[in-house]
């Protein structure tokens, strides 16, 4: 039984994994990071080893000293991947997009594939069917521009997102919300579109905590499964331990 941790820049996600099944996933917030996964820890007294990824303010050392008395996997660069990585900076790619493209890769052979992961930023990865990682684009996250709306005007209030009424907003609010939620979803599908107008047999994986938000306002077929980086993240576990 592995315990599966993934670093992000807003929060950390956890699960529990036997073999392929997740039995208990937890969203944790960096201020109780500890307590919450030795309770997690606690609970499945199974569990061997602790695979861990992060972009965040977690490194390895923060798992090791812990003191779960279990072993630490830390994904990082030198680990071994499925793909061919064409990115032109490979020293500078988020971890978290390469155990994408991993899992991508490894659950949907012989297909071009997008996946799009809406977390703090929304990155989209493009792996061919040749298993070549191309690449793909970064940009604010739902959070990240309710944000910046509010932190660089002098007027405009934080809000919570919230699907819009109408793309033409008829207040400060609606303006708002249709600005960064029609503005997501018309990215997204324009950015899919893109790449559909040049490729055929393809996948499309929407992933992140606002996978599902998001997914019932796009136009293109996609699946959306929150999961699905904790699920590659065990799945290049056992692509570099079971051989
Ligand atoms: N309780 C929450 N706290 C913070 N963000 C949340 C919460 N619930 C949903 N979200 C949304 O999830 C996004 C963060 O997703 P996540 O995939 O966890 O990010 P990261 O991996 O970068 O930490 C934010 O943009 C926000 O809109
Ligand atoms: C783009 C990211 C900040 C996304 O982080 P997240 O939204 O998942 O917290 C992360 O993948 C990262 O730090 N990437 C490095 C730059 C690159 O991938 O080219
Ligand atoms: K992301």
């Amino acid at each position: 039984m592995l315990l599966v941790i993934d670093v992000g820049n807003t929060q950390i996600k956890a699960a529990v994994f036997e073999q392929n099944t997740l039995l208990k996933k937890e969203i944790i917030a960096y201020e109780d990071w500890q307590i919450s996964l030795k309770k997690v820890i606690k609970k499945f007294s199974e569990i061997s080893i602790l695979v861990v990824a992060s972009v965040g303010k977690l490194e390895k050392n923060d798992f090791l000293t812990l003191d779960s008395g279990l072993n630490v996997y830390f994904v990082t660069r030198e680990s071994k991947f499925p793909f061919n990585n064409l990115y032109a900076s490979p020293s500078t790619l988020g971890i978290d997009r390469m155990i994408l493209a991993s899992g991508a890769v490894l659950q949907y052979p012989n297909k071009n594939r997008i996946v799009i992961d809406a977390g703090t930023c929304i990155t989209y990865d493009f792996i061919d069917s040749n298993d070549n990682y191309l690449g793909g684009a970064i940009s604010p996250g739902i959070r990240l521009r309710y944000e910046s709306l509010h932190n660089y005007t002098a007027k405009l209030p934080l809000l919570k997102r919230e699907s819009p009424s109408e793309v033409i907003g008829n207040s400060t609010l609606q303006s708002i919300h249709s600005g960064v939620i029609n503005g997501i979803s018309f990215e997204l599908d324009g950015f899919i579109n893109s790449v559909l107008d040049k490729n055929d047999n393809f996948i499309i994986i929407l992933t992140g905590g606002d996978s599902d938000f998001l997914a019932e306002r796009l136009k293109n077929t996609i699946f959306a499964n929150p999961n699905f980086l904790l699920e590659s993240l065990n799945q290049t576990f056992q692509y570099n331990n079971n051989d």
